[in-house]
């Protein structure tokens, strides 16, 4: 990890009419370190997530990635710097109607010029990478498991080689056996690509499993970022209820 942030958010003020989300958030993110995003429901952890990605406008603040302004730019370098990073919303949002190679390939035919062989090429080389079968590039999300879904998901989101991959809630909805599968692969893709990852989740055992460290959404802000044996040694109510509580031991592998 380098000292200068690949993302940097300072100052977010988020307002959906009278509701404020965020006010003041401050946030930074480390080259090659896996962020666990985490907080209540409603605390506007999905919302970041779309504004660091430039999909929603904040009120007011300021949003750097890859040391460039999210907020304010022009379309042109925005497109260019979309290109450096991977997405994978929750169920991983596939086209129903399209196969699993059409549906890797859309970053590809969106935002390079590759020509169609060449694209197939490196659709199934994603679909290698994130443990799906070759016969999987032929079907369609309904002929596909939960878990396999969303590897494809994990496939579009690294289609152009990203350096940051966003993934909001990656294991939801999965058993436990492919929760634990999906988070090995978040693992190994970060150490074999030298990715970021930046990831939104309630899943316990994912932040123990592949988090470096956790940024906790409270108060309409980062209530408070670090390791989770940090986090632990806060005395605020929702910090020791989540992560000292019956799951938050049992995650920690206490009684
Ligand atoms: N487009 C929108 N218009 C109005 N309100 C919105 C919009 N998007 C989000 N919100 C509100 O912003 C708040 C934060 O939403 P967000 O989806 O980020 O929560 P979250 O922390 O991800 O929650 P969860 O853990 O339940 O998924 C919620 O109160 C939500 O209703």
């Amino acid at each position: 990890m380098t000292d200068v942030p690949i993302i940097r958010v300072r100052g977010l003020t988020t307002r959906f009419g009278d509701h404020v989300v965020h006010d003041g958030l401050d946030l930074e993110v480390a080259r090659g370190e896996i962020l666990g995003v985490v907080g209540g429901s409603g605390t506007g952890k999905s919302v970041l997530l779309r504004q660091i990605i430039g999909l929603l406008d904040p009120a007011a603040g300021r949003i750097e990635v890859l040391g460039q302004p999210v907020t304010g730019t022009t379309p042109q370098s925005f497109r260019k710097l979309r290109r450096r990073w991977g997405v994978m919303f929750q169920g991983g949002a596939l086209f129903s109607s399209l196969t699993v190679r059409e549906n890797v390939e859309i970053p590809l035919r969106e935002q390079t010029d590759l020509p169609q062989a060449l694209r197939e090429t490196l659709a199934a080389i994603k679909v290698r990478m994130v443990g799906l079968p070759q016969d999987a590039m032929g079907k369609h999300p309904a002929q596909l498991s939960g878990g396999m879904r969303k590897r494809a998901g994990f496939a579009r989101a690294i289609a152009l080689d990203p350096e940051i991959v966003f993934l909001d809630e990656p294991t939801a909805g999965l058993d436990p056996i492919g929760a634990a599968a999906l988070d090995t692969l978040i693992g190994q893709l970060r150490d074999a690509l030298g990715l970021t990852v930046f990831l939104v989740t309630h899943d316990l055992d994912t932040l123990h499993a592949i988090c470096d460290r956790v940024a906790v959404l409270a108060e309409r802000k980062v209530l408070a970022v670090g390791t989770i044996a940090e986090l632990r040694a806060l005395p605020h109510p929702w910090v020791h209820d989540y992560f000292s509580g019956p799951r938050g031991r049992a995650a920690a592998g206490e009684r």
